[in-house]
């Protein structure tokens, strides 16, 4: 389907496909996670590419405020489409993911939605979900301030109630208490749940949520005592400009006491207040979803960047053989495979943990509903750990993208710039990575605690339980092909992970209190979470090689792939292998040896490799990915489509060059 914009010219990647070793359908499928989520998946991209308005090649010349308006009239045309299309809610997710825009819609269902969802009562859910997802109203997140983000409990803005007139008083105290970032909420919302201190008969119940209208619903206009607005350009052209994150303040600002958010904790009418028997961390439930989506999200971001600099690779060439052969494809280049192989295996690995950690959500929120807890500390640290790792490992994948592909990288028709600067806050929003990091250490910490008190941990902790065998054991690995053999992979990621957490814990023990040795160890435990979230990625990948996977050659292609992902974090991260002493050195060369093999075997599977992800011309937005390869035609015809392209001559010869040029002429005559 990938080839459906191309219109079936010629395909200057032709050869690289005929070299594959196995069914790209199938791998599609692997990828997709059923043939049902390729056949939907397809649809909806074709849907997309072939409607006009859908258009975005020249985004990045647009100006704020014709890319906002692109953006409005894009969400528009969307939901448009999907009323007259009757587009079940998968359809339209996908429908959204490919117009490939970010824009209020994103805040409206991933956030809005769930957290009335996951918050509110059933007669809250009734009211507003009804209109929510009729889109009679827009609503957003609004939860960080100026002032604060990370620290969620220390957020300034209050919910005062009013027992006189059974209403909540909502109101920003100090400039740093002025919501900010919400995206949607500088220009677009009408509504959002906001995140603000409740305070009651005189004391402060700490944060909840509450919904709020902001905008009139005749004329849009902020409804009065809020000040609103956007806060600004953000980072690259085009991009996340698209989105209107916004700063707003309230000035006492009366809601009826019904509009806070009442599933977890209630305000009475003589202005009580009462906490379910829920744990309170159900607060930060739509964080969690939130996080679970992200991780998605990374993979497919990735995968893009990697189909754009494989494709690339392929076509372009720089040097010949000394005696005057054909130039070589920089594909061919060890360097080059070194570079980008790794990052073709984590979009696979990133791709199939984040279909495991969707079951793991629909798990645990399963369990929540029968008021089953237990596992909510583990969905915590495996959301906010897998967030952390996948994102900051995309942001950086991406950038190195761009300098594989040269200097046609570097140009937004290239579409890598657009999509580092869309990806890369993905490391900060929805907590920022190291914060988060620390949240999976403590969780680490205490299963190392519960461990030495002889409780079996359970999930993606019960490697621990082997402790007295994980501490001590030396890799078994003695050949390049022993590096082949999933368990011995599996055991040195668990040693490693699980020593150094052990390690930390121990080191806090000496230290003259907990929180003390915590601050002070805490670069060695987001290293020691690191290490458990990576064994989460190479254990999962591993599981999925373990399923019934169709297709000629896609299994061994995974297991290729599954090996690169494991052998080059080995690689990467050798010192931590060879201080815990999992891997000996000439082990860790073995695994370098082995690496090299690897990346041959998967060189002529590349371009198959990205063809599977099955993305669009449209999609992929780039020159140099295109499906069919004529990369140096499309960089041409879209140099042309510049601003500064309108005129021959440009605009500002007259006042600013001319005069220079022609004083300079006159300097030289005299
Ligand atoms: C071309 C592009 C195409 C389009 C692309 C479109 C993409 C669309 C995708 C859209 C997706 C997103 C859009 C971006 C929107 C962004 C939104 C936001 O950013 S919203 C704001 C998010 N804010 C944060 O994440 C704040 C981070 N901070 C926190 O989460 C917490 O405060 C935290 C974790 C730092 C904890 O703080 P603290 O240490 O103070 O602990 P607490 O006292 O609060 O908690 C004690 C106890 O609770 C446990 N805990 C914490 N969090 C959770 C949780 N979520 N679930 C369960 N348990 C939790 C914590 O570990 C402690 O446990 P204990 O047992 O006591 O140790
Ligand atoms: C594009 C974008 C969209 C967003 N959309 C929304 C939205 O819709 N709704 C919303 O409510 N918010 C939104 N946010 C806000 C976002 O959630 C916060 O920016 C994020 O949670 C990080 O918080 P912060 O900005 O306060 O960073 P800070 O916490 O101030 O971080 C600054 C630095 O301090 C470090 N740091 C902080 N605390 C610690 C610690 N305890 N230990 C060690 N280091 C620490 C961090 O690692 C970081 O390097 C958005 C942000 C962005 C960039």
């Amino acid at each position: 389907m990938a080839a459906a914009d191309w219109g079936g010219k010629a395909d200057h990647l032709a050869g690289e496909r005929a070299t594959a070793q196995f069914d790209v359908d199938g791998m599609k499928v692997a990828w997709a996670g059923s043939r049902h989520a390729v056949e939907v998946a397809d649809r909806m991209a074709c849907l997309v590419a072939s409607d006009p308005v859908f258009r975005k090649d020249t985004r990045t010349m647009l100006s704020r405020k014709e890319l906002f308006k692109d953006t409005l009239k894009k969400a528009a045309h969307a939901w448009k489409r999907t009323v007259e299309l009757h587009l079940t809610e998968e359809e339209a997710n996908l429908l959204r993911l490919y117009i490939d825009q970010p824009g209020y819609v994103d805040l409206h269902w991933v956030m809005f939605v769930p957290a009335i969802k996951g918050q509110g009562t059933e007669e809250q859910q009734k009211k507003w979900l009804t209109m929510a997802y009729k889109f009679q109203i827009i609503g957003t997140y609004a939860q960080t301030e100026l002032g604060h983000g990370s620290n969620v409990q220390g957020l300034e803005t209050t919910a005062t109630f009013d027992p006189s007139t059974d209403e909540f008083i909502m109101h920003s105290p100090t400039l740093t208490s002025s919501k900010w970032w919400p995206g949607g909420l500088g220009k677009t919302s009408t509504h959002a749940v906001v995140y603000a201190r409740l305070i009651t008969e005189g004391k402060d119940y700490g944060i909840h949520g509450f919904i709020m209208q902001l905008r009139s619903l005749d004329d849009h206009s902020p409804l009065p005592g809020i000040t609103i607005g956007d806060i600004g350009g953000k980072f690259g052209s085009g991009a996340y400009n698209s989105m209107d994150n916004g700063v707003m303040r309230l000035d006492h600002v009366r809601i009826p006491r019904d509009q806070m958010l009442m599933r977890l904790a209630q305000v009475t009418r003589e202005g009580k207040y009462v906490h379910s028997d829920v744990p309170k961390q159900l607060l930060y439930g739509t964080m969690v979803y939130v996080r679970q989506t992200i991780v998605a999200d990374a993979s497919r971001a990735l995968s893009r960047a990697v189909c754009i600099a494989v494709r690339y690779g392929a076509i372009r060439k720089q040097f010949g053989s000394k005696a005057g052969g054909p130039e070589t494809q920089v594909l061919n280049y060890k360097t080059q495979q070194s570079r980008l192989f790794p990052f073709l295996a984590s979009a696979y690995a990133f791709r199939f943990v984040g279909q495991w950690l969707k079951w793991l959500y629909t798990d645990v929120t399963q369990k929540l509903e029968s008021k089953d807890f237990s596992t909510l500390p583990e969905a915590h640290a495996c959301t906010a750990g897998l967030k952390s790792v996948t994102t900051s490992a995309t942001a950086d994948a991406i950038e190195e993208c761009q300098k594989l592909c040269g200097g046609h990288g570097y140009l937004n028709s290239s579409g890598l710039p657009e999509l580092f600067a869309v990806n890369l806050p993905a490391c900060t929003y929805e907590g920022d990575n190291v914060v988060l990091l620390l949240q999976v250490a403590r969780f680490l910490m205490k299963t190392v605690s519960q461990v030495a008190s002889g409780k079996q941990p359970v999930g993606t902790t019960a490697y621990m339980g082997n402790i007295q065998h994980l501490m001590q054991c030396k890799s078994v690995v003695n050949t390049v092909e022993d590096w082949l053999n999933p368990a011995a992979i599996k055991e040195v990621f668990e040693a490693r992970a699980l020593r150094m957490a052990v390690n930390c814990a121990q080191n806090i023990s000496k230290a003259p209190s907990q929180e003390e040795g915590f601050s002070e160890l805490s670069p060695d435990l987001v290293e020691a979470a690191v290490a458990h979230v990576q064994l989460i990625i190479v254990t999962k990948f591993i599981e999925k090689l373990q399923e019934d996977i169709l297709g000629h050659g896609v299994k061994e292609q995974l297991q290729k792939l599954c090996g690169i992902y494991a052998l080059h974090l080995i690689h990467k991260h050798l010192g931590d292998f060879l201080s815990t002493g999992c891997v000996t050195a000439r082990q860790g060369s073995l695994a370098n040896e082995r690496l090299g093999k690897l990346y041959a075997q998967v060189r002529p599977n590349a371009v198959a490799l990205v063809d599977a992800f099955d993305y669009t011309d449209h999609y992929l937005g780039s020159a140099l990915g295109r499906y069919d390869g004529d990369v140096y035609s499309a960089l041409y015809k879209e140099a042309w489509k510049d601003p500064l392209n309108e005129t021959v001559v440009p605009d500002g010869y007259q006042e600013h060059l001319r005069p220079l040029l022609k004083q300079q002429l006159k300097l030289s005559r005299l």
